[in-house]
Formats: C-alpha cells, sequence, structure tokens
C-alpha cells in the first residue's frame, strides 16, 4: 500500500465519471463533499495487500493516527488513489481495505470521511505548506506470515 499524507485547511471533491464499470453505489450527498482541518491520506492499495489484507488496515491506520497526532490534524479524509502504484489489488479487494481503514478510524473516535471509489474525480485541496504537511508511507504485509 502507497499513502500520500497531505495536511490541509480542506479537502473538497466532485464526483465527475465512472472509472470502474461498477463502482460503489453512494448517495447523493456522497457526490459532493468537503472537509476542513483535515488530514488527506491519498491510498494506493497494491497487489501485496491481498496476501494479508488485515495486518495491512492494522499498519495503516497506525501509521495515520501517528501523523494526525504530529499535525494535530481535527480530522481524516480517506481518498482512494489508483495512482501511486503500478502494482494495483483488484477493485474488490482495495475497497474492502479502504472501508475498513474508515472503520477503525472511526472507531478510535475520530471524525472520517470516505471519497467515493471508482470514480473520476475532481478535487480541491489546501496544503498547509509546514514541514510535516507532506508526507508518504508504504506499507507491506510481512513476508508469509498469515494471522
Ligand atoms: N483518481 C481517481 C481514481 O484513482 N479512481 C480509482 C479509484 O477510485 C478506484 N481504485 C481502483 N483500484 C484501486 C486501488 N487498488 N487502490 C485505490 N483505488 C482504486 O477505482 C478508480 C479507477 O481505478
Amino acid at each position: 500500500m502507497r499513502m500520500l499524507l497531505i495536511h490541509s485547511d480542506y479537502l473538497e471533491y466532485e464526483v465527475k465519471d465512472k472509472a470502474l464499470k461498477n463502482p460503489e453505489p453512494i448517495s447523493d450527498e456522497r457526490k459532493k463533499d468537503r472537509l476542513d482541518e483535515v488530514l488527506a491520506v491519498f491510498i494506493s492499495v497494491e497487489k501485496v495487500d491481498e496476501s494479508n489484507p488485515e495486518e495491512v488496515v492494522e499498519k495503516a491506520v497506525a501509521e495515520i493516527e501517528d501523523v494526525v497526532k504530529q499535525v494535530k490534524a481535527e480530522r481524516v479524509f480517506v481518498y482512494p488513489f489508483a495512482h501511486l502504484s503500478s502494482e494495483l489489488a483488484s477493485p474488490s479487494v482495495a475497497l474492502e481495505i479502504l472501508q475498513k481503514i474508515e472503520e477503525k478510524l472511526k472507531e478510535k473516535g475520530y471524525e472520517v470521511k470516505r471519497a467515493p471509489f471508482g470514480y473520476y474525480k475532481a478535487f480541491k485541496l489546501s496544503c498547509k505548506g509546514h514541514p510535516l504537511a507532506e508526507l508518504s508511507r508504504t506499507i507491506v504485509p510481512e513476508e508469509g506470515v498469515s494471522k
């Protein structure tokens, strides 16, 4: 999994078109959305993640929480982003992992939104520009260790 984390004044998106034959079904209110004072987390789920999705979710949540605390972000935007890797996981596995990341962060008490999966989206982002405002993380499951 590859993550690009941008501490932002805001992130807003608008769904434009389907990018997959069967994108995630979404309600009207999720066609456009915005969060202010947010840690935007752009995530490419990778093929290697399919060997242990649970472990990858756990590690991703830990990394996101670590950055949230460092930058003192007030909320998190999980953003599916298929452009950080050339070894992408299947859409079904990727969506499941992204939904689990959202769920676990909410369980920890964070205010979280997740941008719709399987669409082309317009987005606006205002990066805060401080030294920790732009970070990347790579997460891989342990070799052959399955729970
Ligand atoms: N910018 C627009 C876009 O990326 N659209 C992507 C993601 O929303 C989603 N997607 C598909 N596979 C993946 C994956 N492995 N990881 C993350 N997202 C994925 O499906 C769209 C087409 O690839």
